[in-house]
C-alpha cells in the first residue's frame, strides 16, 4: 500500500492505493512503518510523500468509518512525520484532500502541480478534518481562510493555495521527481522552524470575531447541517487552546459528529452518487456500452430552458447552436445567455476566460441546415407531443446519420417521440431541473428503443457540463415527477382538512426542505399548476368546477385554481398563497383573506375542518412519495433506491443530511412506513398514491432492511 525506495540519499514513501489512494489502514501503517525505516537508514537524508497513480492521498478511507477502526491513527502518524529531523516534503498531484491534506500539513514542506486541488470535504460528509486538520490549517493560512475552507468543503486550485502558505513551491513535470529534487534542496536544514504544532494562529486575538461570524455564516448558509457548526468549533479552539488540547478538542467533536445519523446519510449520499454512474439498462451498462465523442451540439429553442441549457454547455466549453423560429425570440434568448454568463462569472462559478470563450463557442440561427454536422442535439420547445415530434422528424432529416437526437421533457414518453425518426435508437430524454444552469440533477431517460451506447452518450455528456446525471425507463413523469406528485397532491389535501398553508410549509421547512410546497407553488406561480391540471381535466373529459372533488374517480382539491381564478398568482402578481411585498416580491407573509377563501371553499364542500399535527404533515407528503418510490422501483423505472435518492438531492434539494426518501424511510424502518402507508390508504380510498406497493410490503413483512437491497457501500454505514 505504500511503496518504499531509496534515490540517491532520499526516500520515496509512493502511497499506491487505487482508485484515490484512500488512508486505510494498510495505507496509514504504510506510512508509519516507512517513516520509521527512512528515520533509521542513515544514508537517507530526506523524505518525500507521493501518490501513485492520478492523486495524492484523497482523504481518510470513508468505508472505514464503519468499523471499529484500526492503529494507527493518522494522528500519530503525522506526528512521527513532523519529529523527523529529517526533511520530509509532500509531492502533491491530483487531489491532496481531507486526511491527505492532514499528512501534508504533517510534512515540513509541499510543492504541488499547478493542476493540483487542496482542501477538507469532510463537511460535505457530515464530518470534521480529525487528523489535526482543524489546528494546523489555521496556523498556516490565518483563522478566515481556515474557517471558509473547512466549512466550505471547497476545493481550492494550487496557486491559491501557494497564496494561502499552503504550497511553498508549484512544481512542473513528474511530481515524484520534482519533490525528490525539491527534497535535495532541503538536506541538513534544520525542520524544527518548519513543524506547525509550534507556531502561533495569526490574529488570533480576533477569534471571537472570525468565529461569531462563521457561525452566522453556516447556520444562515448550511440551515440544519451539524458538521459545519462542528468544524467552526473546532477551529476556533485552534485560536484559544495550545495545540495538543486543540487536537483533543477537534478528536471529540470527531467523535460526536462522526457517529450522527447526518454523518452516515451524508456519506450515504456521497456513494450513492458513485452508484448511480454505474447505469444498467436492458442489452447494456455503463461497462460495455460506448459513448460517442460530442465535439459538437444544438439546442432547439431559446426559451427559459433552452437558454438554461446552453449556458451548462457553454461553460463546459462545447461549442453549441442556439436555433429559434425568428429573429426576436433568438435575440432575447442570447440577451439571456449573455446575462446568465456573465452571473456565473460574477460568482465565481466559471472564469472570465471560460465566459469570454463562451460567446465565440455560441452560434445563433435560424436554419436547420447548420446542424447537419452536430453530434448531439437537445429540443427544448414546451411540453407539446406534437411539436416535439415535428421537431425531431426535420432533425431527422439534416442531421449526420451518427448525431444523438435528445428531447428536454419532464414527462413526455420518448417512444412517443422517436417515432418521428428513422433512428429512434439514438433517441433519447434529457430532463433537466429549473433553472437548468444552477440544478444538478440530470434525469436521462431511455426508451424501449434508445442504445445502449445513446445512454451511455448522455450520461458521459451530463458530467461534462457539470451534472450528476442518472438513468431511467420511460413512463409518464419518469421518476423524478412522478415520485414527486404526491407531495404537491397531499399538500392541497392537508390544507383542505384544515391545515394552514404557513403551518405546512414551516413543518417541512422544519424537516430539510429549503422551501415548503406553497411558497415553491407561489414561485413557480398557481397559473402554471391550475393550466396543468385544466389539460388533465380536458384529457379525462372533465369540467372543473369550484365544487369538483374528484377527477376520474381520484380525489382532487380545487384551492389552487380557486386562487387563481382570483388573479392570486404567486409571487409574480403580489399575492398567492401568501402576500408579497410587491409584485414580483420576495417576501412571503401570511395572508388572512387566504384563511376566508380556504374556509368559504371548505364550507362550499362540506368539509369539516381539523387540527393537523407536523408528523401527519410529514408523513402525508413523504410516504406518499416514498410508496409511489417503491412503485417505480416495482416496476423497473428506477434500478435501485439510489437512482430515487439522488434524483430527489439534486432535482428537488432535498436535505442530504437525511439521505432521500427512500433511505429516509429505511431510517424510520420500512414496517413502520408500510403500516402508515396502510392506514392512509384505508383513511383516503379515492388516493391512488396510497395504495401499497407490493415490494414494499414484501420488504416489510419479510423484515428485510432496504440497506441490504442499496448498492451503495454507504447504506451500510
Ligand atoms: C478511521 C480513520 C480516522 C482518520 C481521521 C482523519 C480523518 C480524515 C477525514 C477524511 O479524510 S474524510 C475523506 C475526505 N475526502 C473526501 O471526502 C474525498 C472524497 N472523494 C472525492 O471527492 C472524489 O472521489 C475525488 C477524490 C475528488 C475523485 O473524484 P473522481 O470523480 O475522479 O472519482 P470518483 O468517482 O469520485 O471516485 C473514484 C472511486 O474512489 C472512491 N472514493 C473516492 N474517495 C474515497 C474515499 N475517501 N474513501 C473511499 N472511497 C473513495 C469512490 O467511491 C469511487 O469508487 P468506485 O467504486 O469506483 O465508485
Amino acid at each position: 500500500m505504500v511503496d518504499y525506495s531509496v534515490n540517491s540519499s532520499v526516500a520515496l514513501l509512493l502511497v499506491n492505493n487505487p482508485p484515490v489512494n484512500a488512508l486505510s489502514h494498510a495505507v496509514r501503517k504504510g506510512l508509519a512503518d516507512g517513516m520509521l525505516k527512512a528515520t533509521k537508514d542513515t544514508k537517507v537524508k530526506a523524505i518525500v510523500i507521493a501518490g501513485k497513480g492520478r492523486t495524492f492521498p484523497a482523504g481518510a478511507d470513508i468505508r472505514e468509518f464503519s468499523g471499529p477502526g484500526k492503529e494507527p491513527w493518522l494522528v500519530p502518524v503525522g506526528n512521527g512525520i513532523e519529529a523527523s529531523g529529517k526533511p520530509v516534503v509532500a509531492a502533491i498531484h491530483g487531489t491532496c484532500l481531507g486526511g491527505g491534506l492532514e499528512v501534508a500539513l504533517f510534512c515540513h514542506y509541499r510543492v504541488a502541480l499547478k493542476s493540483a486541488r487542496v482542501g477538507f470535504p469532510e463537511v460535505a460528509i457530515g464530518i470534521l478534518p480529525g487528523a489535526a486538520g482543524t489546528q494546523r490549517l489555521p496556523r498556516v493560512t490565518g483563522l478566515p481562510v481556515a474557517f471558509d475552507m473547512i466549512t466550505s468543503g471547497r476545493h481550492v486550485p494550487a496557486e491559491q493555495a501557494k497564496k494561502y502558505g499552503i504550497i511553498d513551491e508549484i512544481v512542473t513535470g513528474d511530481i515524484v521527481n520534482a519533490g525528490i529534487r525539491y527534497a535535495m534542496i532541503m538536506v541538513g536544514k534544520s525542520t524544527i522552524p518548519r513543524r506547525l504544532r509550534a507556531k502561533p494562529v495569526p490574529d488570533a486575538e480576533n477569534v471571537q470575531k472570525y468565529a461569531d461570524a462563521a457561525m452566522a455564516h453556516v447556520k444562515r448558509k448550511y440551515k440544519g447541517y451539524e458538521a459545519p457548526v462542528y468544524c467552526v468549533k473546532a477551529v476556533r479552539a485552534s485560536a484559544e487552546k495550545p495545540y495538543d488540547l486543540g487536537v483533543e478538542n477537534e478528536k471529540t467533536l470527531f467523535n460526536v459528529v462522526g457517529k450522527s445519523g447526518q454523518a452516515r446519510a451524508q456519506q450515504y449520499a456521497f456513494f450513492a452518487e458513485r452508484v448511480v454512474g454505474k447505469w444498467e439498462m436492458p442489452g447494456g451498462n455503463s461497462q460495455t456500452a460506448k459513448p460517442i465523442p460530442v465535439r459538437s451540439t444544438a439546442v432547439i429553442g431559446a426559451g427559459t430552458m433552452g437558454t438554461g441549457i446552453a449556458v451548462c454547455i457553454l461553460s463546459a466549453g462545447l461549442p453549441c447552436y442556439l436555433v429559434e423560429q425568428n429573429q426576436k425570440f433568438l435575440e432575447n434568448g442570447l440577451k439571456t445567455i449573455k446575462a446568465l454568463m456573465e452571473g456565473s462569472v460574477k460568482l465565481g462559478k466559471i472564469s472570465p476566460e471560460v465566459g469570454q470563450r463562451a460567446a465565440s463557442l455560441l452560434k445563433p440561427t435560424m436554419s436547420y441546415d447548420d446542424l447537419t454536422g452536430v453530434d448531439l442535439v437537445i429540443e427544448a420547445v414546451y411540453e407539446n407531443l406534437e411539436l416535439k415530434k415535428e421537431i425531431f422528424a426535420k432533425l431527422d432529416k439534416v442531421c449526420k446519420p451518427s448525431t444523438i437526437l435528445c428531447s428536454n421533457t419532464s414527462s413526455i414518453d420518448i417512444d412517443r417521440i422517436a417515432v418521428a425518426t428513422k433512428r429512434p435508437e439514438k433517441c433519447v430524454g434529457v430532463h433537466f431541473f429549473a433553472p437548468a444552469y444552477h440544478m444538478k440533477l440530470l434525469e436521462n431517460i431511455y426508451s424501449t428503443k434508445t442504445s445502449p451506447d445513446t445512454a451511455a452518450t448522455v450520461m458521459k455528456l451530463g458530467k461534462t457540463i457539470g451534472k450528476v446525471p442518472i438513468l431511467v425507463k420511460s413512463c409518464q413523469g419518469f421518476l423524478a415527477n412522478r415520485m414527486n406528485t404526491p407531495y404537491g397532491t397531499e399538500s392541497g389535501f392537508l390544507v383542505e382538512e384544515g391545515a394552514l398553508p404557513w403551518e405546512v410549509d414551516q413543518v417541512m421547512e422544519d424537516f430539510g426542505m429549503p422551501m415548503g410546497p406553497f411558497k415553491v407553488r407561489d414561485l413557480s406561480g398557481l397559473d402554471v399548476g391550475s393550466k396543468i391540471t385544466a389539460e388533465i381535466a380536458k384529457t379525462l373529459g372533465v369540467t372543473l368546477t369550484d365544487e369538483t372533488r374528484f377527477m376520474a374517480g381520484n380525489r382532487y382539491s380545487h384551492m389552487n385554481t380557486v386562487l387563481a381564478n382570483m388573479g392570486r398568482l404567486g409571487r409574480k402578481s403580489g399575492k398567492g398563497w401568501y402576500k408579497y411585498e410587491k409584485a414580483g416580491g420576495k417576501i412571503a407573509s401570511i395572508d388572512d383573506d387566504v384563511i376566508t377563501v380556504l374556509n368559504n371553499h371548505c364550507k362550499k364542500l362540506g368539509i369539516e375542518r381539523r387540527t393537523i399535527s407536523s408528523q401527519e404533515i410529514i408523513e402525508r407528503l413523504m410516504y406518499s412519495c416514498i410508496n409511489e418510490g417503491f412503485k417505480i422501483l416495482e416496476e423497473g423505472i428506477a434500478k435501485r433506491p439510489e437512482e430515487i435518492d439522488i434524483s430527489w438531492l439534486y432535482g428537488f434539494t432535498f436535505p442530504k443530511y437525511l439521505g432521500g426518501p427512500m433511505y429516509y424511510a429505511n431510517q424510520v424502518g420500512l414496517g413502520r412506513v408500510y403500516d402508515r402507508i396502510c392506514y392512509y390508504h384505508e383513511n383516503f380510498p379515492f388516493s391512488k398514491h396510497w395504495v401499497p406497493s407490493q415490494l414494499l410490503r414484501r420488504l416489510s413483512e419479510q423484515n428485510i432492511p432496504m440497506s441490504q437491497w442499496m448498492a451503495s457501500p454507504g447504506a451500510r454505514l
